[in-house]
Formats: C-alpha cells, sequence, structure tokens
C-alpha cells in the first residue's frame, strides 16, 4: 500500500506549520522525517492520520483519497499511528490495552495471537499494568496496538524517544521488519544516524517544508549536507554496533 501525500498544508488556529508538503512512502520501505524541534514532524502525522485536519492537500492510500478524513476511517483505510509518548494508560493492564485495540474485523492479519509472538516480552507482562511497565515495555506495546487495527501503513512519531540503546535498537529491527514484511512505514527519528540505519528514504522537514528527500544510501555517502540541515553536530556512526 502506497501512501502519496501531496501540498499538505496543515497548522493550529489558522495558523500554518506545514507548508505543501510532499512525499511517497512505497510499500516494504521505510521513509524517516528528520527535522529539527518544532519542524513540524507530529503535525505532519497527526495530518495524515487525521487527528488533524488540513487546510488543503492530499493524503491518499492506494489510490483512495482521505486527507481531511475522520481518524478512525483513515485508520480502517489502513493507517496505524504509533503515537509519540507512546500513549500506554497507568491503569490498564497490557492484556487490557490488547483487547481495547482488536478490531472486528473477520480473519485480521494481525491477532493477539501474532502480536505476542513478535513481541514475547509483552505475553510475560500480559497482567501488569500501563505504569509497571518500562520505557520499552510501553513503546512495544504503542506498536502491538497499533498493530492490531491491521494496519498497511504505519507511522511511528520518535519511538526511540528515552530508550536505552539496546531498546531503541530492537525497535528498529522490528520496524525493519514489518517493512520486509510489506508495510509502508513512515518514521519520525531525532537522531539521523538512527534515521541511516533503519530507513530507506530520509526527508528533512524544516519549517514545514521537505528541504530535502533522498535514499539512505545517498545519505551515507554525504551525511554532512544532511547535518547542516539540521544544524547539529550529531555524531554520526552508520556502522553496526560491535563492528
Ligand atoms: N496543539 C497545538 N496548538 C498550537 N500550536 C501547536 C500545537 N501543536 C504544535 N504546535 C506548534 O506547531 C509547530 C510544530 O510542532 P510539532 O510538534 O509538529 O513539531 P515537531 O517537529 O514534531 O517537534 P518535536 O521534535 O519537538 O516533537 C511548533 O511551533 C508548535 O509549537
Amino acid at each position: 500500500m502506497t501512501l502519496r501525500v501531496g501540498g499538505l498544508c496543515a497548522g493550529y488556529h489558522g495558523g500554518r506549520v506545514l507548508h505543501g508538503v510532499e512525499l511517497t512512502v512505497e510499500s516494504g520501505t521505510v521513509q524517516a522525517i528528520v527535522g529539527r524541534n518544532g519542524a513540524g514532524k507530529t503535525t505532519l502525522v497527526h495530518a495524515i492520520a487525521g487527528l488533524l485536519k488540513p487546510y488543503s492537500g492530499m493524503v491518499v492510500v492506494d489510490g483512495v483519497e482521505l486527507a481531511g478524513a475522520p481518524a478512525h476511517v483513515i485508520a480502517r483505510a489502513g493507517v496505524g499511528l504509533v503515537p509519540q509518548g507512546r500513549r500506554v494508560f497507568a491503569s490498564l493492564t497490557v492484556s487490557e490495552h490488547l483487547r481495547l485495540a482488536v478490531g472486528g474485523r473477520r480473519s485480521p492479519q494481525w491477532t493477539v495471537a501474532r502480536v505476542l509472538e513478535l513481541l514475547p516480552r509483552l505475553a510475560e507482562r500480559l497482567g501488569n499494568r500501563g505504569d509497571q511497565l518500562s520505557g520499552g515495555e510501553q513503546q512495544m506495546l504503542a506498536i502491538a496496538r497499533a498493530l492490531l487495527t491491521q494496519p498497511r501503513v504505519l507511522l511511528l512519531d520518535e519511538p526511540s524517544e528515552g530508550l536505552a540503546a539496546g531498546v531503541a535498537a530492537r525497535v528498529r529491527e522490528l520496524i525493519s521488519g514489518l517493512a520486509g514484511a510489506g508495510m509502508s512505514v513512515l518514521l519520525v527519528e531525532q537522531r539521523l544516524d538512527h534515521a541511516i540505519e533503519v530507513a530507506d528514504r530520509i526527508a528533512v522537514l524544516d519549517y514545514g517544508h521537505v528541504v530535502f528527500d533522498e535514499s539512505t544510501t545517498q545519505v551515507r555517502a554525504e551525511p554532512v549536507s544532511v547535518q547542516s540541515m539540521l544544524s547539529i553536530d550529531q555524531p554520526l556512526n552508520p556502522q553496526p554496533q560491535g563492528s
């Protein structure tokens, strides 16, 4: 399933944050979005998912125009969201979160059993409440919940935020696996080195404009140009850890 975003303008209270964003995420690929704080990354994800109504532009999933549709319609069309900050309920158990997320679809691709197979740590924590989970477990739960909505396009908003390096690496592995199985993934990522590890393409959002959108191979060859757009002095280490 391909996600195409065209000329997308969105913002708050009449003010514009996104200025004509253009992006295409092909099936089986990871498109990373990097950008400085406040560049509009979360606004973009929310405008695609229907949590924020765009002012204008297109959000097309497999040829169906969805811009401005309610969030539940966009979710039903196959767009899943792993929100920033995970949004896990403190007082609900893992099992209750999963039960709530299960839709009424017949022969779903993602069942609770399949999700637990992919995320075995959650299987061990089924009776634990949200506030008893580590950050990594909460992130796994947020991903599990999104998968149970049967997405073909998955939007992840900074899933590695606040996670220990090893857990963040496991999250990237998971994302690669999902894309490898055919999912179209749009990944908002703070760290360019992490984006390089997992993404097929990397786009830079700056003041609500896509100012760069190239293959990761291209970025690897010339990382400095992207780093300068991000105005950061991030250590870049595209080599796999331990090598
Ligand atoms: N609910 C809101 N109401 C008004 N303005 C908002 C709202 N949410 C975000 N903004 C503003 O929109 C702009 C883009 O914010 P957004 O959260 O999309 O950026 P971001 O790139 O995701 O940043 P970060 O990396 O810090 O998460 C910022 O100027 C922010 O202050």
